[in-house]
């Protein structure tokens, strides 16, 4: 009986018999195959996905927020913070609320998906949102930590990244080895950053064979890894990678370097080309900032090796943002239909 992820990979996890186990039964997502995808690339390619949208709160956040909340609780903390794009605030206040903590979360006016305000609301966060981006959030939340009794709890804290990093191990027991490939999406660059740990750690402690090379994606109006620079005004739908600034920067680079990887920029209309596909071809419904993973994979799809092992990380569920699900999928819709059986026949059109 899976028992969540710090009791599973407590071996390889920076937790002691003290320290309290604050878990949702997290962990433990499938790596689904996706044949219909691997046939746009062929050549014996095979394909997966790592689908983190299964965890309890619907992302891989909580990976990281069942280790960051035990050890704010072996603390003796009383409250935590973040900023969050959305997923953080929702896996951040679940934890926290479960633990007995009081949630602050600091979210961007306007660009948080409706799923992840419905969560931290009812999850009984305090939702303090600011007229500004992620970045500027990150930059209060860090000031606000050090000087008031509450314990921060994004991917700066390092138990964030050593919670995430039990999805490699996961990927490395379902696949018997790393694959070749691990495509991510980037937007702070913790998730990244986590992924190369445990495959690293897996690796020297003799679990797998070889190290995949990682490929990160950005979406093309917010992506400072690809143009070097900071971004002001990160903008793409994929609000959850709408980062100007990452705050593990210097980590993914490392990551990038030692893995031989590399970072490109995919546009917004190959995010819901790829958020589209995963859905209607292989019933896989994630959130636009997650199909960055495969939309990044089929655009540099002819360097991918022959018989080569993928795996795309699909990083959140597609119902945390029903509202970009609609507004781009309108021709589907067929409202107002008499309730006759002609006229519903005549709607349905060749069957
Ligand atoms: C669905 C989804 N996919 C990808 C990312 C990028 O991961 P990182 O590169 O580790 O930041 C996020 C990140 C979200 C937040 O940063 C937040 O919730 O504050 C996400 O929610």
């Amino acid at each position: 009986v899976w028992s969540g992820l710090i009791k599973t990979y407590q071996q390889y996890l920076p937790v002691t018999e003290n320290t309290p186990v604050v878990t949702l039964l997290e962990g433990n997502t499938p790596l689904i195959p996706v044949p219909s995808i691997a046939q746009l690339i062929g050549r014996q390619v095979q394909v997966f996905a790592k689908y983190d949208g299964l965890n309890p709160t619907g992302s891989f956040k909580d990976r990281g927020m069942t280790m960051a909340i035990s050890k704010a609780k072996e603390a003796g903390a009383r409250a935590v913070i973040c900023a969050s794009t959305g997923n953080t605030s929702a896996a951040a206040a679940a934890y926290a609320k479960r633990a007995g903590m009081k949630a602050f979360v600091l979210i961007p006016d306007g660009y948080v998906a409706l799923g992840k305000l419905a969560q931290a609301l009812l999850y009984g966060a305090e939702v303090l949102s600011i007229q500004g981006n992620f970045d500027q959030a990150l930059k209060i939340v860090r000031e606000m930590a050090n000087s008031y009794p509450v314990t921060l709890v994004n991917s700066v804290n390092p138990y964030r990244l050593e919670g995430q990093k039990t999805a490699a191990f996961e990927v490395v027991d379902a696949l018997g080895d790393a694959p070749d490939w691990l495509c991510i999406p980037v937007g702070n660059a913790g998730n990244i950053t986590a992924y190369w740990m445990g495959f690293c750690q897996y690796h020297q402690s003799g679990k797998c064979d070889r190290l995949p090379k990682m490929m990160g994606f950005q979406a093309a109006g917010a992506a400072p890894l690809i143009t070097g620079q900071p971004i002001t005004h990160p903008d793409t739908v994929a609000t959850a990678i709408r980062i100007g600034n990452p705050a593990n920067w210097e980590k993914a680079i490392a990551v990038k370097s030692a893995s031989k990887g590399e970072f490109h920029a995919v546009t917004d209309e190959e995010i819901l080309a790829a958020y589209r596909l995963l859905a209607s071809e292989e019933g896989i419904f994630c959130e636009p900032a997650s199909a960055a993973s495969v939309a990044g994979m089929l655009k540099v799809k002819d360097q991918i090796p022959t018989g080569a092992t993928v795996v795309c990380v699909l990083t959140g569920n597609g119902l945390k943002d029903p509202n970009t699900a609609i507004d781009n999928n309108q021709n589907a819709f067929k409202p107002g239909i008499e309730p006759t059986l002609e006229a519903v026949a005549a709607a349905m059109g060749v069957i």
